[in-house]
């Protein structure tokens, strides 16, 4: 109760109607030459008076005289009239929801808000209500359209500046009607457009929350760089991430957010190369109102604004232009950005982790990356390191890899074996652990179509993937390089296509041409050479190439190649 309130008091005079019985109690009041303050009357029933508090005994002697009105029946002191104990519960309910809830009248007129409209709207309830909501806020509300048109509506987004700050929410309204169903007011729900991000956020987008257990690794080089990023996850400094396409640039970055203190606060990843540069800018920093042609109406908010308080992740940072390293270097060094056609800079509090596989330093030499965001955006970086440079790490990613695409796929979970696992070791994998995965799902697939087991399966999706990149070495041996992105899922050619091995003989062309048979049996021997490097007993090379072990013994001897292995499994 506050002091107004103690100064003032309320009588409550109840009565069996009669007419003139008002017109006494008045005369009363003037008679003494009170003021009234207000006045509730529930006919059939009573009146409640409130008065400016008179001294003890005046009040005593009027409500002494209030008794002696005919067909008044009980004379008493109450705390607040009627009404104004309605507007106390309903001023304490409307207090008690999480969301704003405003309220006009038929003239649309502020009648109802709450303390969390009142923090969204930037504004007090003594200095709010009673105004006009459109004169106060200098906009036009949705609110408002249903004075007019009787419409509800949902979820609108309304965002305007005021003063110096920008009023966003998000509401619904519906109107008020009387019951005789013609609109008497509206009243509207307003949500912090923050808190709703934060809420999607929270059950949308980081549903699927990495942290530093989804690294799998066991090498020391890895080691070694998994406790650096942990350690500078802790703090707000910028992140460069380095290293070479999929070797799991976006998962530390998602899993530094996580470790942060930001974690309760967006993630925002885009990729730089994705989107041309206009739209990369708008997509960026957003966009006011009639901007461009095509622009949508009430500007748009751009990745800034939306991770603001949190983490954006800027991938493929290379590869953008010069104009949006200006408006990047800016909002780095200022903590401010206008948006695209804006005229007023918006403050935003962003972590910055961005990433990379090209070389920056060459970028900067050829004058495709400016020196100044390159030492901004430098400030903590962390070289991931490829996969053929740590290749101890490949059994326990193939593991947790095999395990993720099994559920995926839901098939019974599927083990490869010793030499399976060491081929995958010796291979290059130039698209490192997106590669790796891509692999795996094509032999797990494969093995539910061609009932294959996971070695001919592994061995199929080797082959097939690599058809048309340049030989590369590895360890000694010559594996052919591969490209999976060109390469859709192939069905499995029939066995002896599948070696995909370009045999090469030497034909002196400045003189006669050799006879065929003896080209023929070149031919021969480098095809036998080729498949027992790899299948290395008479009785293997004899199956891949359809002939009897005899046989390849036979031309074994007669080519001179040396038996390596006996076949003892023969
Ligand atoms: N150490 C790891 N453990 C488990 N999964 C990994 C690991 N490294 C990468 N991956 C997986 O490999 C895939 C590629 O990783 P990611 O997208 O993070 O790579 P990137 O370096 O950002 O690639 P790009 O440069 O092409 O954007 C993802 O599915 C990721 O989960």
């Amino acid at each position: 109760m506050n002091n107004v309130q103690q100064q003032e008091c309320v009588i409550q005079i109840d009565f069996v109607d009669r007419i003139g019985l008002g017109y006494e109690v008045f005369e009363v009041l003037k008679k003494h030459g009170i003021n009234l303050l207000g006045m509730e009357a529930t006919p059939n029933k009573g009146i409640m008076i409130k008065l400016s508090t008179p001294p003890e005994k005046i009040t005593q002697m009027l409500m002494n005289e209030f008794r002696a009105i005919q067909g008044v029946t009980f004379v008493s002191l109450r705390n607040h009239l009627l009404y104004e104990k309605r507007e106390h519960e309903l001023k304490t309910i409307l207090n008690s929801v999480n969301e704003g809830v405003i309220a006009v009248d038929v003239k649309g007129c502020i009648t109802h808000i709450n303390d969390v409209a009142t923090q969204i709207m930037h504004c007090t309830r003594e200095t709010v209500v009673g105004h006009d909501i459109g004169d106060y806020f200098q906009v036009r509300m949705p609110i408002q359209e249903i004075i007019r048109t009787g419409k509800p509506y949902h979820l609108k987004e309304v965002r305007f500046k005021r003063e110096n700050s920008v009023i966003h929410y998000l509401t619904s309204g519906v109107p008020v009607l009387d019951e005789k169903g013609r609109i008497i007011g509206a009243v509207a729900t307003v949500h912090d457009f923050k808190q709703v991000e934060a809420l999607i956020n929270k059950v949308g987008g980081q549903r699927r929350l990495t942290t530093f257990d989804d690294i799998i690794y066991q090498s020391r080089k890895m080691r070694r760089v998994v406790e650096t990023a942990k350690t500078v996850a802790k703090g707000n400094s910028t992140i460069l991430l380095r290293g070479e396409s999929g070797t799991g640039k976006e998962l530390f970055a998602r899993a530094i957010h996580m470790e942060s203190s930001r974690s309760q606060e967006p993630f925002i990843a885009i990729n730089c190369s994705a989107l041309p540069n206009t739209l990369l800018e708008s997509e960026l920093f957003g966009y006011e109102e009639g901007a461009f042609t095509g622009a949508a109406k009430g500007g748009r908010k751009g990745l800034f604004e939306q991770a603001n308080g949190g983490t954006l992740f800027l991938d493929e940072i290379g590869e953008i232009s010069l104009q949006v390293q200006v408006s990047l270097l800016r909002v780095l060094q200022e903590g401010t950005f206008r948006r695209v056609g804006g005229s007023y800079e918006i403050p935003v509090d962003v972590r910055i982790i961005a990433a990379t596989h090209r070389n920056l330093e060459h970028l900067i030499q050829r004058g495709d990356f400016r020196e100044d965001l390159y030492y901004r955006l430098n400030v903590i970086p962390i070289c991931i390191p490829s996969l053929r440079e740590r290749s101890e790490d490949i059994p326990l990613i193939v593991q947790h890899l095999v395990s993720k695409i099994c559920t995926k796929l839901k098939r019974p979970e599927v083990c490869l074996t010793q030499e399976s696992m060491q081929l995958l070791m010796e291979m290059p994998w130039p698209g490192n652990v997106r590669q790796l995965e891509n692999v795996l799902e094509r032999i797990i697939n494969v093995m539910d179509i061609q009932a294959m087991n996971t070695d001919d399966a592994l061995e199929w999706a080797l082959l097939t993937a690599n058809q048309s990149v340049e030989e590369q070495p590895v360890k000694g041996k010559t594996v052919l390089g591969w490209n999976l992105k060109e390469h859709a899922l192939e069905k499995p050619q029939v066995k002896r296509e599948k070696y995909n091995v370009h045999i090469k003989i030497p034909i002196p062309l400045s003189k006669k041409w050799p006879p065929l048979k003896l080209m023929v049996n070149e031919v021969e021997k480098q095809i036998l050479l080729e498949v027992l490097e790899k299948y290395p007993t008479s009785r293997k090379a004899g199956k891949v190439l359809s002939v009897s072990s005899t046989t390849i013994l036979n031309k074994m001897k007669g080519y001179g190649i040396e038996i390596k292995c006996d076949d003892e499994d023969k």
